[in-house]
């Protein structure tokens, strides 16, 4: 076995073999297996793609519909998990409610058959249709008002936010949301699905793997960054205040959120397609003023750090997005987990087929042979 060197953040070093998706990130290129992102936003659905990515083809039709049909007929959670949700505190975040859910799913289905197809597709089934429900019914309770059931008459995203918003979306909305998670719905060997795959190779229930990524997605290095995006663009607070802001972010050396990444050194393929979505939306229900800041924020600091391959990553516009939609800056981050939860469950079913449990080394820079002090002569 060849040793290698540390590297920080375990940069350039495989963790898994996988077939799920791939990146090229000098010539801005994302497919999930094998088929490019752009082609999947303008061809396909949220559910085919889940499909895909999870089984690892496109579903026939009988497939396809009879993954929908599961999916509905498992949308609605147990009322003890609403129960358990009104315990929770209002001003939580979203997301620790998510993971805390995600979690107590475990406690209800709790018999673990790992290497039985039936037993994977149904954990898939449940925790794809029962998260969009979490997410909304959080939302709702947190504001004093009972969750709303689940509409079988509508798709997986105009139901969600149907759920969220309790009437039914415009279908631009609709489709619009459908491509957002889309886009979120895989993306190699992120801190998330490693995550996800460290807890899987335990062999423990996929909703602990779930729950475990969700932790990891809301940090703002990951997923969290969508959310602290809005709020830049609100601090910046106009056009003509976003280089002083920059430049001020440059001199404390502080990161500018939504830029950069650890394997795109050109814009991300996802930006430029959110971007465009805006776009649409814009057009449709009017601008909005912090979107205008965002493109000259991401003018000048293409100036300034594209030397360095900084540029807007996946988290930059999705959350002007979601705002024209009316949703709450704390929602942005779950919503990012409704759609990753497809490529969470892809690599827990991957990883499951050639498990050896994650156990890497360390480099050890402690004391060797050091004893006990007794407490009266410990010094501060
Ligand atoms: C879904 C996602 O997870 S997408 C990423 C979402 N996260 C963000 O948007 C947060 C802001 N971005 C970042 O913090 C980073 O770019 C990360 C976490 C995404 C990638 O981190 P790493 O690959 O470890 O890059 P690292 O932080 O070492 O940065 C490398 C260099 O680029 C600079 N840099 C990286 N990102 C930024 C940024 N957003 N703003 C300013 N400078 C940056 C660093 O200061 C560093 O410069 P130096 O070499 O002169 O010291
Ligand atoms: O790949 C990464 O490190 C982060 C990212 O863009 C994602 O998870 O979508």
């Amino acid at each position: 076995m060849t040793v290698c060197e540390y590297r920080p953040g375990l940069e350039g070093i495989p963790a898994a073999e996988s077939a799920i998706s791939h990146v090229d990130g000098h010539k801005g290129i994302l497919e999930y297996r094998g088929i490019k992102i752009e082609e999947l936003a303008e061809k396909s659905n949220f559910l085919e793609t889940t499909y895909l990515l999870i089984w690892g083809k496109l579903p026939t039709k009988p497939e396809l519909e009879a993954f929908e049909h599961e999916i509905r007929y498992h949308r609605r959670i147990k009322y003890r998990i609403v129960d358990m949700m009104k315990c929770f505190p209002e001003s939580g975040h979203p997301m620790d409610a998510l993971q805390a859910s995600a979690a107590a799913l475990g406690l209800f289905y709790s018999r673990r058959d790992l290497h039985n197809p039936a037993y994977i597709r149904a954990a898939v089934v449940r925790l794809m249709a029962k998260i969009p429900t979490m997410v909304a019914a959080f939302q709702l309770m947190r504001n004093g008002n009972e969750p709303v059931r689940p509409r079988d008459d509508l798709g997986y995203s105009a139901n969600f936010l149907y759920m969220l918003n309790e009437r039914e979306p415009d279908p631009l909305s609709a489709r619009i949301m459908d491509i957002c998670l889309i886009l979120h719905a895989e993306h190699t060997m992120n801190a998330s699905t490693f995550s996800a795959r460290v807890t899987a190779s335990t062999l423990t229930d996929p909703y602990a793997v779930i729950a475990s990524a969700v932790g990891t997605l809301g940090g703002p290095l990951h997923g969290g960054a969508n959310e602290e995006v809005i709020e830049m663009l609100e601090e910046i607070g106009s056009v003509e205040n976003v280089r002083p802001y920059l430049e001020d972010c440059l001199q404390r050396k502080s990161k500018i959120m939504g830029f950069g990444h650890r394997v795109y050194k050109v814009k991300d393929p996802r930006a430029t397609i959110l971007q465009g979505l805006a776009e649409q939306l814009f057009d449709k229900f009017g601008m909005d003023k912090y979107y205008e800041i965002a493109v000259e924020l991401e003018r000048a600091v293409e100036e300034k750090l594209a030397h360095k391959g900084i540029y807007p990553n996946v988290d930059f516009y999705s959350g002007l997005l979601y705002r024209k939609m009316g949703i709450p800056t704390d929602l942005f981050t779950p919503i990012f987990a409704i759609a990753r939860v497809a490529g969470w469950l892809a690599h827990w079913k991957e990883q499951l087929e050639e498990n050896r449990i994650y156990r890497p080394t360390q480099v050890y820079t402690g004391y060797h042979e050091s004893h006990y002090i007794p407490m009266d002569q410990r010094y501060s």
